[in-house]
């Protein structure tokens, strides 16, 4: 029987070691972790997932700051904002939003947040620890760190052996997944929309994790019978099954023909998405110990 990987449960086991180690941080005199999420515009989806994180932050008993900006801020009042909450001995743990409005440039403010708070792991000092094998000492992106967590599930901690292919090449997700199963010991293929034949390299792969943001892409003819199949993309999609003008989610695999092809594989919703947000904890919880002075847990 195929395993259908429960992200949901994940995340909970997460979430609940990041709340104990919130506690116990708090109880020895230090004061609460402090995540700030700066979200600017009103793009209903963003503000969806803005909500979402600053619940699960008071979830944790942290300190959560939400800031508001709107649609038509500039560039230089962003990055003023970061330099405050840069320099704010409350704050372990900054997030900004994406995407930013079109008017706004991402990369100098993501790269303008103190590596230390920056808990998406975005920063080139983080991407560059990650690159040259130090897990310990920067903070992971958050989506990447969570997929693994998935295949450790299934697999354990070492991929010796195993070919992954990770179809995807973005600095948000492609790269530092494909930098998470290298470090792993894994066989790392990246696949994007130029590589020659995608199907066929994904035919050998024992690992397949598709982020590549087109609805149901990797179909079951795409899998080497028992892989193991993480899918990160979130595409809404029509469902006119659920009436007039409504939406569903789906991920970039073929959930149902790819299911029995699998060893274990994972669902959206309810597979990736929900380790984002726990990860985007764990690192917060992770900043607010190395900040104290005190030893940070490991997730
Ligand atoms: N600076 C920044 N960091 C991010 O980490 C970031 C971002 N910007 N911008 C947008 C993307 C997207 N993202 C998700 C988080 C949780 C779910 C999630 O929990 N999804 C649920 C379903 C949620 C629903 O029903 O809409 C699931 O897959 O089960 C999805 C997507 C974080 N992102």
């Amino acid at each position: 029987m195929t395993v259908v990987i429960d992200g949901k449960a994940a995340a909970a086991s997460v979430i609940e070691a990041v709340t104990s180690a919130a506690t116990t941080l708090e109880s020895s005199g230090h004061r609460k972790p402090g995540l700030a999420v700066v979200i600017v515009g009103d793009d209903p989806a963003s503000h969806a997932y803005v909500s979402a994180k600053s619940r699960m932050a008071k979830q944790c008993g942290f300190n959560s700051i939400q800031h508001t900006l709107p649609e038509e801020t500039s560039q230089e009042d962003l990055m003023a904002l970061v330099a405050a909450l840069n320099a704010d001995p409350e704050i372990d743990g900054i997030l900004v939003q994406l995407p930013l409005p079109k008017h706004l440039d991402s990369e100098p403010v993501i790269q303008s947040i103190l590596p230390e708070k920056d808990v998406d792991g975005l920063h080139v000092v983080n991407a560059g620890k990650l690159a040259t094998g130090d897990l310990k000492t920067g903070l992971l992106s958050c989506t990447p760190a969570g997929a693994m967590i998935l295949v450790r599930q299934i697999h354990g901690k070492d991929l010796s052996g195993l070919n992954a292919l990770v179809i995807g090449r973005s600095n948000l997700f492609g790269k530092p997944m494909a930098q998470l199963l290298l470090n792993a010991s894994a066989t790392v293929t990246i696949g994007h929309s130029k590589s020659r034949d995608l199907p066929e390299l994904a035919r050998q792969a024992d690992i397949l994790v598709a982020a590549v943001g087109r609805a149901e892409m990797v179909k079951a003819d795409w899998l080497k019978p028992g892989a193991t199949v993480i899918d990160v993309g979130i595409n809404r999609v029509a469902a006119p099954e659920k009436g007039e003008g409504k939406f569903k989610l789906v991920g970039d695999v073929a959930f149902a023909e790819c299911k029995p092809i699998a060893k274990a594989i994972s669902p959206v919703p309810g597979g990736v998405g929900p380790m984002t947000i726990a990860m985007l904890m764990a690192n917060t919880v992770i900043a607010a110990h190395r900040r104290a002075g005190v030893a940070a847990p490991s997730f």
